[in-house]
């Protein structure tokens, strides 16, 4: 996570912007023209890049939500991947929220994210997708997740494994009691992500490579599970648009104020909609400037209420 924590440490910024398009949250104009995905996709990628040159500066991580683009099949894809292209390019940590968890000659390929695509003679790997970290399902064990520490320690990369999820219906598994213990089922996974994690730790920062996602939505079980797993990073979804509040991220930090990454998507990307006056746009660079200045607002706005609820 070291890549991470001086992204954070360099913004004083705790949070990262999450890059999840659908055509309900573009102005209109960009869309006016689209008749094909391709179409669709580059006006994800305008709206994108629009908000990464207007937040690159004052957050650490964006965190894109591949969903969003694969909707849009092959053209969606490209968009993603140019996407994360260009965040690195202006020095952002790039999460993909791909959540992918499967048997593990299979989390092998998924892998790939991290690693570059397989290896073959004659060629080096290549890094198409252009993440530092990706979120993964801890649903199939230890070996759907190895092939994800193993890439993320080869290329000095993270891996983010769902724990307690924000949906109100992540109590239907993850708050179960596991029979002859007194251990949730979340419980259970926070613990396992210690033991995954434990000889990636950073010497410096003491968190490992295996982050767990922890929703601000429940803030008493995410304060256990930081208890649970001191040396795992949290990725917290849930601020903003789901109910989450500063308040609720407190115990989710540790002492030091780090060890968690807050995340707000559509209380960024979407913040123009919320503007008191939305003009009737006459150019496409007209929208995205207004779109690129409420985020920038929004992300400022989101940063200074987590650093007064955390002081
Ligand atoms: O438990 C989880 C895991 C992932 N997510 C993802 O985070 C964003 C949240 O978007 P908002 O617009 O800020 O609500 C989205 O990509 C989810 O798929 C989550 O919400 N909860």
């Amino acid at each position: 996570m070291r890549q991470l924590i001086e992204a954070i440490t360099r913004t004083s910024n705790p949070s990262v912007v999450g890059l999840d398009p659908k055509p309900s949250l573009l102005p209109k104009i960009l869309l006016r023209n689209a008749k094909s995905p391709q179409d669709v996709a580059q006006a994800y990628f305008s709206f994108n890049t629009a908000i990464i040159d207007a937040v690159y500066d004052i957050v650490p991580a964006v965190k894109p939500q591949i969903a969003m683009y694969e909707s849009w099949g092959e053209a969606g894809i490209n968009a993603y991947t140019r996407t994360n292209e260009y965040a690195r390019s202006r020095g952002l940590y790039v999460l993909g929220d791909i959540k992918r968890g499967d048997i593990g000659s299979t989390a092998q390929a998924y892998a790939s994210h991290l690693n570059g695509t397989p290896k073959i003679e004659g060629m080096e790997p290549v890094d198409v997708w252009h993440e530092d970290a990706v979120t993964v399902n801890p649903y199939l064990g230890i070996d759907g997740i190895e092939p994800f520490i193993e890439a993320a320690q080869e290329c000095d990369k993270d891996i983010f494994v769902l724990a307690k999820t924000s949906n109100p219906s992540s109590a239907d598994l993850q708050d179960l009691t596991i029979a002859n213990t007194n251990l949730t089922l979340s419980e259970h996974v926070a613990l396992l992500l210690e033991q995954w994690g434990e000889t990636t730790r950073d010497s410096q920062y003491g968190y490992s490579r295996v982050g767990a996602v922890v929703g601000a939505t429940h803030p008493v079980i995410g304060a256990k599970l930081r208890e649970l797993m001191p040396h795992t990073f949290f990725l917290v979804p849930g601020y903003g648009a789901q109910g989450g509040t500063a308040r609720d991220l407190r115990g989710l930090f540790d002492s030091n104020g780090m060890g968690a990454l807050v995340n707000s998507s559509r209380g960024i990307i979407a913040a123009w909609q919320k503007a008191e006056d939305i003009p009737e746009f006459s150019s496409t660079e007209q929208a995205l400037d207004f779109v690129a200045h409420y985020a920038r607002e929004a992300a400022l706005a989101m940063k200074n209420d987590i650093t007064n609820a955390l002081s």
